[in-house]
């Protein structure tokens, strides 16, 4: 049975709690339409708009009423793993009771391990949070000189926060327990909680948000995967990506893949990650494919019929 790890973009689930019921209750149709054509899923997700937003959610809240406390990223991932994969569970048993099936789902509160001297603890490029005016956004930092804004892909500028790369996932061994007991699994949540080891072996949570396509990555080999699915807001990867010369690629060779990225072609902290971590998928293993495609168009892209699909020549 082919194993399908499927990677759930956080910008893809939407702005808010009720948004993000109904993008997860379709994308759920999906999910169990895979299981149902004989795949073994295994299904991760971002968190970039729903970590930034539960991080300041806390952090003006405490400066207001100082019996709220604020909270570092490590703890507002765990917190974004929780309440997502609450409403990926709820929505899974809903279809799962609906088409009357002996399926059993659960999440797993993820840690990965990340090396504490990474480089990018340095250089935050990680997108989180709302999307702001370049005006709004110089008023932030002027406000809070700790703050980096950056944009995100033309879409507006984002807070960026450091985003190590991941090592090792701590519950390797629960998941693959889960997976060998017909489990559908949801881990790997906003990428992990980013942690590292202590000399005495034990792991404490950094400030930091993981890519969960990097994450995805690495999950994808840890459980031995055939396919790798990054599902976003955009049917396909694009070159010339938001010009007029735009041209939307229904596949790419890994070769083509590498080119494009030197080329410029994906933007960082978006879509460069999604096509880093196919090449890699791909490249480590035979008869491995990554596909990039939208949530909304999941079941054609299982198919073949929509998505950008990264493949060994
Ligand atoms: N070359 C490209 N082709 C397609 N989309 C791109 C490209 N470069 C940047 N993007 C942007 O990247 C977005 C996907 O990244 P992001 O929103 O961070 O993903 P996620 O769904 O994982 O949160 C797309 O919706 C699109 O706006
Ligand atoms: N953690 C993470 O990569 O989230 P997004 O997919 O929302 O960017």
């Amino acid at each position: 049975m082919p194993r399908v790890v499927i990677a759930l973009g956080g910008n893809a689930l939407g702005k808010t709690p009720e948004e993000q019921k109904i993008k997860v209750r379709n994308a759920a149709k999906s999910l169990i339409e895979l299981i149902k054509q004989g795949n073994e899923i295994i299904i991760s997700h971002g968190n970039g708009p729903q970590v930034g937003m539960i991080n300041i959610a806390f952090e003006e809240a405490s400066k207001h009423n100082d019996k709220i406390a604020s909270f570092d990223l490590p703890e507002c991932t765990a917190m974004s793993q929780g309440y997502i994969g609450f409403h990926l569970q709820n929505a899974l048993q809903a279809e799962i009771y609906a088409q009357k099936k002996p399926w059993y789902v659960a999440t797993v509160v993820t840690q990965i391990e990340v090396d504490k001297e990474d480089k990018a603890f340095k250089n935050p490029t990680k997108p989180i949070g709302s999307f702001y005016t370049e005006e709004e956004a110089k008023t932030m930092m002027a406000s809070d000189p700790s703050l980096v804004m950056k944009k995100d892909a033309n879409r507006g500028y984002r807070r960026m926060v450091p985003s190590p790369k991941p090592v090792r996932i701590l519950e390797k061994e629960s998941v693959v327990s889960m997976l060998d007991h017909e489990f559908i699994v949801v881990t790997c949540g906003g990428g992990g909680v980013p942690v590292v080891r202590e000399e005495d072996g034990s792991y404490h949570g950094v400030s930091a948000v993981i890519d969960k396509d990097f994450a995805s990555g690495i999950l994808a080999e840890s459980v031995h995967a055939d396919y790798l699915f990054i599902l976003t807001a955009v049917d396909r990867v694009a070159i010339h990506f938001g010009t007029p010369e735009q041209q939307d690629l229904p596949k790419m060779s890994v070769e083509e893949a590498e080119r494009y990225c030197e080329e410029g072609h994906f933007a960082s902290g978006s879509m460069l990650p999604k096509v880093q971590a196919a090449i890699s998928f791909v490249k480590a293993g035979e008869g491995r494919k990554a596909v990039i495609a939208s949530l909304e168009k999941a079941p054609l892209a299982i198919k073949g019929e929509s998505g950008t699909i990264i493949y060994k020549d």
